[in-house]
């Protein structure tokens, strides 16, 4: 397994291995990988010859009073994880690579970012439309494989890679969870042992509500009360959004009547959660 520091000596790489005829495959991440991490890698592996990686905590991404500097990392045991699961290369950028000084471009979305994780995280999707579109310049893949944990993040991937003409294959990747239920998640490891628990009644309210839903619900607004009291029974955790919405546009939905998206984020304690799961009507 190569490990690359030089966007230089990785567009180097990769234009040759793309003269080979080689398909490149590439999962982007800020590392401290967990299995929701690797079953994306396993993924990508079965659609290409050769499967890169990143490990990039993007400044950019993060807003003046979020968790940059807390953000945590593990670079060996990421690199351990990425050989055992088969990574051809991991390319590990610097913050003054990816962005020198003088750096101005921005790429943005008009109307996906106004939703969900972007109401509160405003420079969020800037960020990441950003730094995806450089990692797509430099590393140069046929496809990429993005979680659909960060179910808004993939949603404005596909508009990005659509509406720039970037020729690249976007794949969802599912879910991982812990054996409880709680989706995993490198900002886990803030959570004390009791927050850990608590954390459990994300999953637990989308079981709820698929619950409701195959009993013939059809009222998004009984959902989210139901949900809005699950996840307040407990006093550390204040609500960010519970949306239920159209998974495409992300546009609020008032009744059941196809795939629906349900996400929810909140603040427990200091550590922001998110989960989300499709229902679909019976
Ligand atoms: N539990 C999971 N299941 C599937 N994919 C996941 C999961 N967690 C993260 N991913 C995906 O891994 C990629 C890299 O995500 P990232 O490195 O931000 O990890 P993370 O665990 O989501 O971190 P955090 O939640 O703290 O931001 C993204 O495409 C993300 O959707
Ligand atoms: C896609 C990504 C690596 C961009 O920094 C990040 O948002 C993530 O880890 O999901
Ligand atoms: N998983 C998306 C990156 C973030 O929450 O900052």
């Amino acid at each position: 397994m190569d490990v690359i520091g030089s966007i230089h000596e990785m567009q180097s790489l990769s234009d040759s291995l793309r003269q080979k005829g080689k398909r490149i495959a590439f999962v982007p991440t800020m590392g401290f990988l967990h299995d929701g991490h690797l079953s994306l890698m396993r993924e990508a592996k079965k659609h290409a010859d050769i499967l890169v990686t990143s490990i990039f905590v993007n400044p950019a991404q993060f807003g003046p009073n979020e968790d940059l500097d807390a953000y945590p990392r593990a670079m060996e045991s990421d690199l351990a994880k990425s050989r055992e699961v088969g990574v051809d290369v991991v390319f590990t950028p610097t913050n003054d690579q990816i962005y020198p000084e003088g750096y101005e471009t921005y790429v943005q979305l008009e109307t996906l970012p106004n939703h969900l994780c972007g109401l509160s995280r405003p420079v969020f999707f800037k960020g990441i439309t950003t730094v995806v579109t450089k990692l797509f310049n430099i590393i140069k893949p046929h496809v990429a494989v993005f979680g659909e944990k960060d179910f808004q993040q993939l949603a404005i991937i596909r508009r990005m890679v659509k509406d720039l003409n970037m020729d690249i294959e976007i794949i969802g990747g599912a879910l991982v969870r812990e054996a409880d239920g709680l989706a995993m998640s490198s900002r886990n490891a803030y959570l004390s042992e009791e927050e850990r628990t608590e954390g459990l009644r994300l999953s637990q309210s989308l079981a709820k509500a698929r619950a409701m839903v195959a009993g013939g619900e059809t009222d998004t607004s009984a959902i989210r009360a139901m949900a809005e009291a699950h996840l307040t029974g407990c006093p550390a955790i204040s609500v960010d959004y519970i949306s239920l919405c159209d998974p495409e546009t992300l546009d609020e939905t008032a009744t059941i009547t196809g795939p629906t998206l349900m996400a929810l984020a909140v603040m427990l304690g200091k550590t922001r959660l998110i989960d989300n799961t499709v229902l679909v009507p019976q």
